[in-house]
């Protein structure tokens, strides 16, 4: 395709050098991935820059290069007078705009649901995508768990977390059209916020679910962090907002000035939508919903008191999107649970294991308490202090945990270039003095476990907490294959006879 740089709008060239239109074939802002007629973007990161990778991004093929530093961008230019160079004011945010411009702009014939929030984003996310995809809207979704389209997983190597970076979304989004999936859910984080990976995007409705202290190791301070997560009501058409989170939910009540729904579990709260007389059991999730001045009875497959708030964010998204409650409520009872969020699996002698991604203190805490609520003989829970997170936050998983099941493992999740033994002693220092002597620890995921299961008798419950990230750990750089399913069944199969 050809890329006009100057008509495209917020592109924010400062200059040109070489043919004025390039030829494109693809985008890439990893060298390594360029391939003939690719535009490389020299994306300035924490680790590299990179303007220093243009030598290899040329040698791959690329025709042209777009980056910040204008003079090496022109000397460059003067030894490559046939490739293409543009200097502009901020790498990360052309990349946004040309990969919107290069894929023709996929996002104006999607419906786009933006989910935020320390705890929630993945299971509210995948709430509306289900639901979407429940009342007849072919949905995708974007997150953690992946890239799904209506059909379920589809394969695609995100080079981030949750949230991808611009160009893979503007792909995606490609991609989902062609398969004429008309909306799309999907998880809005702060470090991509910050970062401009949704820079362009006008999503239809943005939704809240609530905020605690996370990624200090990125934003340094929480007022950054709440900044950060603010820019995605100021890119929103509508919105979904937690009135019961005091961390950020007024902030965003005065910068908006849209359509919106406020969500609660308090009664006098006068929010749009009340969900109280919530009960999670073994059958499930049963509360009251009420909009409109009006009470209906919701049951659910889903367990977790907090999910109910999750879910009513969702279905928030779904009546701002101009679908009725009816309608929603008809499908309600068709929801499906959210993969390794609260997902219960069912083991040998009435055993119930639970996978649940809560990897933060407050997550944490509300799932102990959550998960105490089925029925079981004993607890036996396992958490985790991830390697490439703040290390700080470790000793408050201990202070979550401490005291909460009959037995604790604790144990590592992407250790990164950190020894595991480090990361769990940075866990153990929060706990008490007499109850550290009772944890069981092991250095890796797959030992802890595989120890959580060797614990467990008939009727126990076995809360699998923290996680995987994209079926994997990551251990000095390498993303390592893991799946505590595969474990599970590998465990039980192996020793059948004995339960
Ligand atoms: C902190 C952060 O945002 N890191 C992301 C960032 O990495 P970085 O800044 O370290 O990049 P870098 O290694 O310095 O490289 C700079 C540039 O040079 C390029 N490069 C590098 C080497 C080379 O040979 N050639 C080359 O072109 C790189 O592709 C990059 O574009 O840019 C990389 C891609 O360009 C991402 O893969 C990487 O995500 C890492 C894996 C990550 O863990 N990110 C986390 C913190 C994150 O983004 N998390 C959020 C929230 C998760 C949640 O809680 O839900 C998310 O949305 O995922
Ligand atoms: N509304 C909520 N309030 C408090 N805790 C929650 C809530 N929703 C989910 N959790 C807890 O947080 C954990 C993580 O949930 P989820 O994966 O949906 O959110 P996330 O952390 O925002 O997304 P990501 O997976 O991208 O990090 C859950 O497994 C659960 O323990």
């Amino acid at each position: 395709m050809e890329i006009p740089f100057a008509s495209i709008p917020s592109f924010q060239l400062i200059a040109q050098y070489g043919p004025e239109k390039p030829e494109i074939s693809s985008i890439a802002y990893n060298s390594r991935q360029v391939v003939k007629g690719c535009a490389f973007f020299c994306v300035p990161g924490e680790n590299t820059d990179g303007h220093l990778y243009i030598d290899e991004a040329i040698s791959n093929g690329a025709s042209t290069i777009i980056g910040s530093n204008s003079v090496l961008l022109a000397d460059y230019a003067e030894k490559h007078p046939d490739l293409s160079f543009a200097a502009v004011e901020n790498v990360r945010l052309a990349l946004a705009y040309l990969s919107d411009f290069f894929y023709q702009s996929p996002q104006t014939n999607l419906l786009k649901i933006g989910v935020t929030g320390t705890n929630g984003k993945t299971t509210t996310a995948t709430y509306v995508y289900n639901l979407f995809n429940l009342l007849g809207v072919s949905c995708g979704f974007i997150g953690t768990t992946g890239i799904l389209g209506a059909a379920g997983k589809i394969p695609f190597q995100k080079s981030t977390p949750t949230t991808p970076i611009s160009s893979d979304i503007h792909q995606i989004f490609s991609r989902f059209v062609t398969e004429d999936i008309r909306a799309v859910a999907m998880e809005v984080s702060s470090i991509a916020l910050d970062q401009k990976r949704v820079e362009g995007i006008r999503f239809d409705v943005a939704i809240h679910t609530n905020i605690s202290e996370e990624h200090l190791e990125y934003h340094k301070t929480f007022e950054h962090y709440l900044q950060s997560k603010l820019l995605l009501f100021k890119q929103s058409n509508a919105a979904v907002v937690n009135i019961d989170d005091e961390g950020m939910a007024k902030e965003i009540l005065s910068v908006i000035d849209y359509p919106h729904l406020t969500y609660s579990n308090q009664l006098d709260s006068r929010a749009d939508l009340i969900w109280t007389a919530c009960k999670s059991s073994d059958a499930g999730l049963d509360f009251e919903l009420r909009y409109q001045g009006e009470k209906r009875v919701i049951h659910v497959p889903l367990y977790g008191e907090y999910n109910a708030a999750n879910l009513t964010a969702a279905v928030g998204a779904a009546l701002l999107s101009g679908v009725v409650l009816e309608d929603i409520l008809a499908v309600l009872p068709k929801m499906s649970q959210v993969e390794g969020r609260f997902q219960m699996i069912h083991g040998p002698g009435n055993r119930k294991i639970v996978l649940d991604y809560a990897h933060t203190p407050v997550a944490l805490a509300a799932v102990l308490q959550e998960v105490k609520k089925l029925s079981h003989n004993r607890l036996i829970a396992l958490i985790a202090g991830i390697g490439i997170r703040d290390f700080s936050k470790m000793p408050k998983m201990a202070k979550a945990a401490e005291g909460k099941a009959d037995v604790l493992v604790v144990t590592v999740d992407h250790p990164g270039h950190n020894e595991p033994a480090l990361v769990i002693d940075a866990v153990l220092e929060g706990f008490t003095i007499p109850y550290k002597q009772q944890v069981l620890t092991a250095n890796s995921r797959r030992e802890a476990v595989l120890a959580a299961l060797k614990e467990s008798g008939p009727d126990d419950l076995i809360l699998l907490s923290s996680g995987s990230i994209n079926g994997a750990q990551i251990v000095r750089g390498e993303y390592i294959p893991h799946s505590d399913e595969a474990i599970i069944e590998e465990f039980f199969s192996s020793k059948n006879s004995e339960f």
